[in-house]
């Protein structure tokens, strides 16, 4: 939805106000001194050539001059003063109010909101729209003061003129309606192309986050990327830069008529004063005023032809970050069934015809997809890569809801339940972790440091295999991650990552925990004692646990094969082996290769 351009004000002002509430006379008195210093500007030359002309004594004109003089410099402090100030409270409602707002959407909105293609560019579009003070939201709140300066200006000299002469003020509106149209032509233009160039915002944002990232710089050197990440660079920063002047220069055409309008104006407008004058129609003072007054009424014009051009151009920003700030929720957030009780625990499964399509795609990652999943059960989800294990995950951890068909989670269809409820139910470790800078406890709890439970804490880590770890630090469960927030931060090695990661799922103590490949990055002790505990781990919990290593789905109740979206094999591992089908001939690859490292004889202590 595109909003009208007093909309958008209305709606930029309320929430500046609201962010500032000093704002809503500072900023009026400062419109006010800008409207006083350019008549003070024009009138003060024209008072003086009056006094002399009037032959006014000395003590006169000091007195006269004198005062205006100095109430034009109280009027100037006062401007300058205010401009700074609001300037800078301009700049911290953009990003208290607009930059975090937009952060909090990001965190909380509806993952298919996020992650689709033509989502990451209306979020970038959005970012774009309060990024710096020259472009959408804080062009709007520099803007829209000038332009109401500039009309009340306008209309005080257009007055004055047209009591004098109202062809001069023809010529002059018409010479603004030729700039006018002009900046509509260009704002066109950038409306019409904004996501053509945006595409290489995005591109150009993800090059520079990635070259700049700690993980990549290992790869970045050993892989000698510098040249090849140089040229990429190079090259969307060129396409960029084309965008940039093809838009650029037609903002430019309106600013460049604007001189050559102006020279034509003195030129029509001087000259006929100066007959007016000659002809003994007008006096000197007069003369003196006018030739003020018309300097100062096409300034006024142009400058609301320009603020409002200006408008136009915020408008646009004000507008896409509305358009990400508004856009619908996909998920029920409302009048949601009653979640399970721990009574209910542990909870039942069903996936009932599953299907599921990424936003875009062509086809099915997930098709027609039957199972049931008892409560309490321990269920190990195995395939090839891209079989849509992930997929299956995030169907289930309700981060998408099927295309077709129905989950079932305690008989109830996640559609039914407010997801925000939804996800209580829900603990996961996803495949790719991403631990935060600070400490090991929020990292593991997740919340502010006031809502931590630290015996949990320690009892998760304990759980997770961390404790050790911990306890070795000098600010044991407070140690910082990384040294991006604090100097005394650490560094975890992945497999460290990754049983913070599990303490994290565990710490939630959800009744269904999903477990996305959480050994890749552990040694095999470290792996063979989450096995081991992996019944307590997820005692009265119905689990789901991914992996590559077939060993590790001995220990679960009933293993799923799973083959192009669909459950190909089903059962435990023993029916599975002797079915003698594709579980059956990835385990023996698996263990083929186990045995051959060891002496290359088959050596059945450490065969899977
Ligand atoms: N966000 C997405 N948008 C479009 N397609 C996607 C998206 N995520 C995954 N896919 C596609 O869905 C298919 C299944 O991916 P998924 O990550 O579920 O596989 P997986 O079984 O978990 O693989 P792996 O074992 O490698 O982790 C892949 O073909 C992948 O390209």
């Amino acid at each position: 939805m595109k909003y009208s351009l007093f909309k958008n004000m209305v709606y930029v002002y309320r929430r500046v106000f609201n962010f500032n509430k000093k704002l809503r006379f500072q900023i009026p008195l400062e419109m006010l001194s800008e409207i006083l210093i350019p008549i003070m500007a024009t009138v003060i030359p024209a008072i003086a050539v009056g006094l002399i002309t009037d032959k006014a004594s000395i003590q006169e004109f000091l007195l006269v001059m004198g005062g205006v003089t100095v109430l034009n410099a109280i009027l100037l402090y006062l401007k300058q003063y205010l401009f700074t100030v609001i300037d800078m409270e301009n700049t911290l409602a953009r990003i208290q109010e607009f930059f975090f707002e937009n952060s909090k959407k990001l965190m909380k909105t509806d993952y298919p909101n996020v992650e689709p293609q033509d989502k990451q560019i209306l979020i970038q579009k959005a970012i774009n729209s309060f990024s710096t003070n020259w472009v959408g939201i804080e062009f709007m709140m520099k803007s829209t003061p000038k332009f109401f300066v500039n009309i009340v200006g306008l209309i005080t000299y257009g007055a004055m003129i047209s009591s004098l002469n109202y062809i001069i003020i023809i010529i002059l509106i018409l010479m603004a309606v030729l700039n006018f149209i002009l900046a509509s032509y260009a704002r066109n233009y950038d409306e019409k192309h904004k996501e053509d160039y945006v595409k290489y915002d995005r591109k150009i944002d993800y090059l520079y986050k990635n070259s700049t990232s700690l993980i990549n710089g290992k790869d970045a050197r050993i892989y000698k990327m510098e040249t090849w990440f140089y040229n990429v660079f190079q090259q969307l920063i060129k396409k960029r830069v084309t965008w940039n002047k093809r838009v650029e220069y037609r903002y430019f055409l309106p600013s460049l008529s604007d001189n050559i309008l102006l020279f034509i104006r003195d030129i029509v407008a001087y000259s006929m004063l100066i007959s007016m004058v000659l002809d003994k129609e007008i006096s000197v003072f007069t003369f003196t005023l006018f030739v003020g007054v018309i300097a100062g009424f096409s300034s006024w014009l142009n400058e609301s032809v320009t603020a409002y051009s200006n408008l136009k151009r915020a408008n646009m920003g004000v507008n896409d970050y509305r358009a990400y700030e508004e856009i619908s929720e996909v998920f029920n957030h409302a009048n949601g069934c009653e979640v399970p009780k721990p009574s209910d625990f542990p909870l039942t499964i069903e996936f009932k015809d599953v299907s599921f399509r990424y936003p875009g795609a062509e086809r099915d990652t997930i098709s027609n997809l039957n199972l049931k999943i008892n409560g309490g059960s321990k269920i190990a989800l195995v395939g090839n890569n891209g079989a849509g294990k992930t997929t299956l995950v995030k169907l289930l951890s309700g981060l998408y809801y099927p295309t077709e068909g129905k989950i079932l989670v305690n008989g109830k269809s996640i559609k039914d339940y407010d997801i925000e409820e939804y996800y209580k139910l829900i603990g996961v470790v996803f495949q790719d972790v991403e631990v935060l800078a600070f400490t090991i406890a929020k990292n593991v709890a997740a919340c502010e440091e006031s809502m931590i439970d630290y015996s949990r804490i320690n009892k998760c880590l304990e759980l997770a295999g961390l404790k050790d770890k911990v306890d070795s630090l000098k600010d044991k469960e407070k140690t910082y991650i990384t040294q991006s927030l604090n100097k005394d931060g650490i560094l975890l090695s992945g497999g460290q990552m990754q049983r913070m990661m599990l303490a994290r799922a565990l710490y939630k103590n959800a009744p269904i925990i999903i477990l996305d490949e959480p050994t890749s990055a552990l040694d095999p002790i470290a792996e063979s004692e989450l096995y081991e505990k992996y019944n307590e781990l997820t005692e009265d919990k119905t689990s789901l646990f991914i992996s590559h290593r077939l060993a590790s789905t001995k220990f679960c109740t009933r293993i799923l094969f799973f083959e192009n979206g669909k459950v190909a094999e089903d059962g435990t591992h023993e029916e599975l082996m002797n079915m003698n089908g594709k579980y059956a001939q990835m385990f023996e690859i698996q263990s083929h290769y186990y045995k051959e490292e060891v002496g290359g004889e088959e050596n059945e202590e450490f065969a899977l």
